[in-house]
């Protein structure tokens, strides 16, 4: 490189990642409780947003609205520019948002393999490793069983996993499902130490291959370990949306937060 196309390079302004959802003036209302209230915010490529907030402040309905499992009562939702509230959660899955919940809903008589292929052939019964496309299903589902530490228990039924396990189970089935987007409800709570730590690694490798992940997360040591940024919702509103030290470290944020409010 030459010296001037060095000192261009230093002087180019450093762009943001692309916006991948465009959240505007969101509003849900469950008759009087305003749920969701004029929230807007853009996730955007390879970031980790962690949403905080005390308990109602509206972050399952939030994850709710953007999946689809809620329609909402005002605002607009955009995927990569394109409208898509009021679609059909199955339809919204498709174009790349998959989600966990914080009871997982996991086939509980289905094996880790059965689990992980219903994602891969969405309403196929029954789910197999046959057929035209067997030799690709079952290196992915192999390769996802693998990364989530699941390999040796490809056989096991969902309820006879241990805990940390069917959250690992509910993470392979969001990494099988190819997703740009991953909606996250409190992944890591109840993790032992290892588990955690499985888990983190797993999450950076999957960010730096180009995931983009929204979190749920009331510990405040999971937000810091793995946000890159932190949106504060109290009462269905969007108080902050920043760097986590400076959301964190706002006394009137963690009154909020720790029910002291004035
Ligand atoms: N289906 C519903 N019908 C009526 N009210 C609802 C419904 N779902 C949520 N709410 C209300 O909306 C508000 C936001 O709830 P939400 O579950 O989104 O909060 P949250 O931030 O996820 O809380 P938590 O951290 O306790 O899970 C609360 O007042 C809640 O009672």
């Amino acid at each position: 490189m030459t010296a001037s196309a060095a000192t261009n390079a230093a002087a180019r302004p450093v762009e943001a990642p692309e916006v991948l959802l465009e959240i505007r003036n969101l509003e849900k209302h469950f008759g009087g409780v305003h749920a969701v209230s004029n929230v807007s915010m853009d996730l955007r490529a390879g970031i980790v947003t962690t949403l905080v907030g005390p308990n109602g402040a509206g972050k399952t309905t939030l994850f709710n609205l953007i999946t689809g499992h809620l329609v909402r009562s005002g605002g607009s939702l955009r995927w990569l520019g394109r409208d898509i509230a009021g679609m059909k959660p199955y339809r919204i899955a498709r174009l790349g948002i998959a989600r966990t919940f914080q009871d997982l809903r996991l086939f509980n008589d289905m094996t880790v393999e059965e689990n992980i292929l219903t994602v891969m052939e969405p309403g196929a019964l029954p789910f197999s490793l046959s057929g035209p496309s067997a030799r690709e299903k079952r290196a992915k589902v192999e390769h996802v069983m693998e990364r989530t530490d699941l390999i040796d228990k490809a056989h096991v039924r969902a309820i006879d996993l241990a805990y940390a396990e069917r959250k690992f189970l509910s993470l392979a089935r969001i990494m099988a499902a190819d997703a740009r987007l991953w909606l996250l409800d409190e992944p890591a709570s109840g993790l032992d130490p290892n588990s955690y730590e499985t888990f983190l690694r797993l999450l950076r490798e999957e960010v730096a291959a180009g995931v983009t992940v929204c979190i749920i997360e009331h510990n405040l040591d999971i937000v810091v370990g793995i946000s890159d940024r932190i949106a504060f919702l109290d009462r269905g509103r969007l108080l902050a949306d920043g760097e986590p030290k400076s959301v964190l470290e706002n006394p009137e944020l963690t009154a909020i937060y720790f029910g002291d409010r004035a």
